[in-house]
């Protein structure tokens, strides 16, 4: 199994959605984010510079969230693009987004998308 990093519950107040309504007040978005790559040399070294540095994706994550989209296919999408355009030695990305409060009456915890890429 591949190495991981992991940045769990990332919340941002966003605009994305298919309805005005979500366009125009905006809402909260959670997006845990899975990345897959070799940290043995990061563990043999000590060094940042032989990993991923997870505090920079949180801010490539941050400014596609600003972006607004209308499907969050498309936001999840976007954001996977940016880390491996970014990331040489990024090998597969997981990123979920979640709304908690979308415009749809009814009583559950979250709707939204996960998707898996390789590079
Ligand atoms: N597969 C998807 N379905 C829906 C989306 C989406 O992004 N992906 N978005 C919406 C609305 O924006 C939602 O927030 C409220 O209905 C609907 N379905």
């Amino acid at each position: 199994m591949m190495d991981k990093i992991f940045l769990n519950g990332m919340k941002f107040y966003s605009y994305h959605g298919v309805f005005d309504e979500e366009n125009k007040l905006g809402q909260i978005f959670i997006v845990d984010a899975v990345l897959s790559l070799d940290l043995q040399e990061a563990g043999a070294t000590d060094d940042l510079e032989t990993t991923i540095n997870y505090g920079e994706v949180f801010h490539l994550i941050e400014k596609e969230m600003q972006t607004p989209s209308k499907l969050l296919e498309h936001v999840a999408e976007r954001i996977v693009r940016t880390l491996f355009r970014q990331y040489d030695r990024l090998e597969e990305a997981t990123i979920k987004i979640t709304k908690q409060n979308p415009p749809i009456a009814g009583h559950y915890d979250g709707v939204g998308v996960e998707i898996h890429r390789v590079r």
